[in-house]
């Protein structure tokens, strides 16, 4: 027996096979040509070109395989990209390019990137498809390589999917009814692949260091809530699988009222990435939508997105949530979530750099329109919509975003407190702005100075931190002062970064005095449950000991210890 520990991301216990992500794969070289002739008889070109089809039949018949025993979403995406291995497009051009001296690995590399390029140019769906091209791409480079391709592999039995770290859009296919958990090397706690496994509920752990050398089909127990990861699982784990199948059903369900023990009301809401978690979310019985991420609607875009697609994208989302509350994030470009057309991928330090509110300065306009396009939406819905800016550092900063929105006719400004500065002068930012939202994934980056998307840097990147604390505790208290010198009750202080997700987390936030959680919608019905173990004097006593801490190992100990609901849920 062997134990790897990692950072858990989504709770759940599961045993199963590993099924190990294959490496990413290299290119070949530039301007790799056809090898000399073999003595066969056979031209090199002709060899060439008769191995790239027959390497492009091998991944159709594969993908046409899996869609035949796929169903709904997942089969009409096998089928499509099993079409795509045979596009006569993009195999002439690879052919044109081995007539012409390239390698077989070669012109399909080049024929792929041309092919890609040319999509994208045509914007909309076909740009959309660009992703297909580059992956059937990949998967006849493998062929011809002799080598598994860099997907997520296929499998008649669930299995444990581990990797040295995941791309997004990797995360975004898996399917939950395949995959029993995800453990990869690499990434954070709050990196976006985690974000996505939460999102689906997976159980996940993150930043495993060593757990590339699991043997294929070797038998693991995954623990998502203490991050940890078992070969030769006995009857302990076995039992503790079992027991959290019994129990997984327990925290399916939510019946829609945030509250703690004693009744004192917290609004529970969903973050949310478009139309189709939004209808998720109100099913599953959120209370509105704390965040949503509008860059999902740019991403994947080599332009500014028109205003009746915007207005289409946002009023999807509303037409979910009638007569609640869906705060609506402005654009966050940048950093880890780059676009072409907005951000400088040749920055030094993205994460410091022109990133969300900030690309208002050099690109004037995108913002002014996506608050027109949001006012458009909110206008012919019934949500109640708010509206927020990301990376905002200062009080100017507010006051020139409540500006852009009150010309674009939107009543509810506020601002993310994500950046220490805006924790720390949280009073003056609400002096000119009507709320608050904590995006605790970049306080925490930022407060600590470490990269969120670093595995080497998860322990860092840690929302119990005695620092995160205090900033939480300094953005409520400067909200209270607000208040207090405006004669009015305290404006809104949310927080929508993935420590509202932490249900022994979210127990410290209440007590911290924050008036709103909002997580992906999967993770509510536990929050909920463990909220309602607590009285409002009990979270702020809990909070009291937890910033009392001087480690965040301490914090996390000694809240969890208080809380029995946790270990009898299986969290
Ligand atoms: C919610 C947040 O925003 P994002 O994760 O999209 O940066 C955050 O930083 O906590
Ligand atoms: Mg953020």
């Amino acid at each position: 027996m062997q134990s790897y520990v990692g950072v858990g991301v989504t709770p759940g216990r599961v045993v199963g096979p590993v099924r190990l992500m294959p490496p990413a794969l290299c290119e070949p070289p530039a301007g790799e040509r056809l090898p000399a002739p073999d003595g066969t008889g056979t031209p090199p070109e002709e060899a060439a070109a008769a191995a790239l089809k027959a390497a492009a039949a091998q991944v159709r018949a594969e993908l046409a395989g899996r869609a035949s025993r796929a169903s709904g979403d997942s089969k009409a995406v096998l089928e499509a990209t099993a079409q795509m291995a045979s596009d006569p497009m993009l195999l002439k051009a690879a052919v044109k390019l081995i007539n012409a001296g390239s390698s077989a690995q070669r012109a399909i590399w080049d024929a792929g990137n041309d092919v890609a390029a040319m999509l994208v140019s045509l914007g909309g769906y076909m740009a959309e498809r660009s992703h297909d091209v580059l992956d059937v791409r990949s998967r006849i480079v493998s062929a011809l390589r002799g080598v598994p391709a860099p997907v997520i592999p296929d499998s008649d039995v669930p299995f444990i999917l581990v990797a040295a770290d995941l791309a997004p859009a990797d995360t975004a296919t898996l399917d939950p009814a395949k995959v029993l958990a995800l453990v990869t090397a690499g990434g954070g706690p709050q990196s976006h692949t985690a974000i996505i496994a939460r999102t689906l509920g997976l159980p996940a752990v993150v930043a495993a260091t060593g757990v590339q050398e699991l043997a294929e089909n070797i038998l693991v127990y995954v623990d998502g809530a203490q991050g940890r990861i078992t070969t030769g699982p006995g009857p302990a784990e076995l039992a503790a699988a079992a027991k959290w199948r019994g129990q997984a059903s327990l925290l399916d369900t939510f019946d829609g009222v945030g509250r703690l023990g004693d009744g004192t009301p917290l609004d529970l809401l969903a973050n949310v990435g478009g139309a189709r978690d939004a209808r998720a979310a109100a099913a599953a019985g959120a209370q509105g939508v704390g965040l949503l991420r509008t860059e999902f609607c740019f991403l994947g875009h080599d332009s500014e997105p028109g205003h009746d697609e915007q207005v289409a994208a946002y009023k999807g989302v509303f037409g979910a949530f009638p007569g609640k509350k869906v705060v609506v994030r402005t654009l966050d470009a940048g950093a880890d979530k780059p676009l072409p057309f907005l951000t400088d991928a040749a920055e030094p330090n993205p994460a410091l750099g022109v990133r969300g509110y900030r690309t208002d300065t050099t690109s004037p306009g995108v913002l002014a329109r996506q608050l027109a396009a949001i006012a458009d939406a909110a206008a012919d819905s019934d949500a109640i919509v708010w509206v927020m800016a990301p990376m905002i550092a200062t009080a100017a900063e507010a006051a020139e975003f409540a500006a852009l929105c009150a010309g674009a006719g939107l009543q509810a400004p506020g601002v993310m407190v994500e950046v220490p500065s805006a924790a720390l002068t949280s009073r003056h930012l609400l002096d000119q702005v009507e709320f608050a939202s904590l995006g605790t994934n970049d306080l925490t980056q930022y407060a600590m100075a470490a990269d969120r998307q670093l595995g080497p840097l998860a322990a860092l990147n840690d929302p119990w931190q005695p620092a995160v604390l205090a900033l939480v505790r300094a953005t409520v208290d400067g909200a209270a002062a607000q208040g207090l010198s405006a004669g009015a009750p305290p404006k809104p202080v949310g927080v929508c970064g993935e420590a509202a997700a932490d249900p022994a987390l979210a127990v410290v936030l209440a007590g911290l005095g924050v008036s709103s959680l909002s997580m992906a919608a999967r993770a509510i019905p536990a929050v909920s449950a463990v909220l309602r173990s607590v009285t409002a004097e009990q979270a702020r006593e809990l909070a009291a000991r937890a910033e009392a801490a001087a480690t965040a190992g301490e914090a996390r100990g000694l809240v969890r210890a208080a809380l029995p609901a946790l270990a009898e849920l299986g969290l």
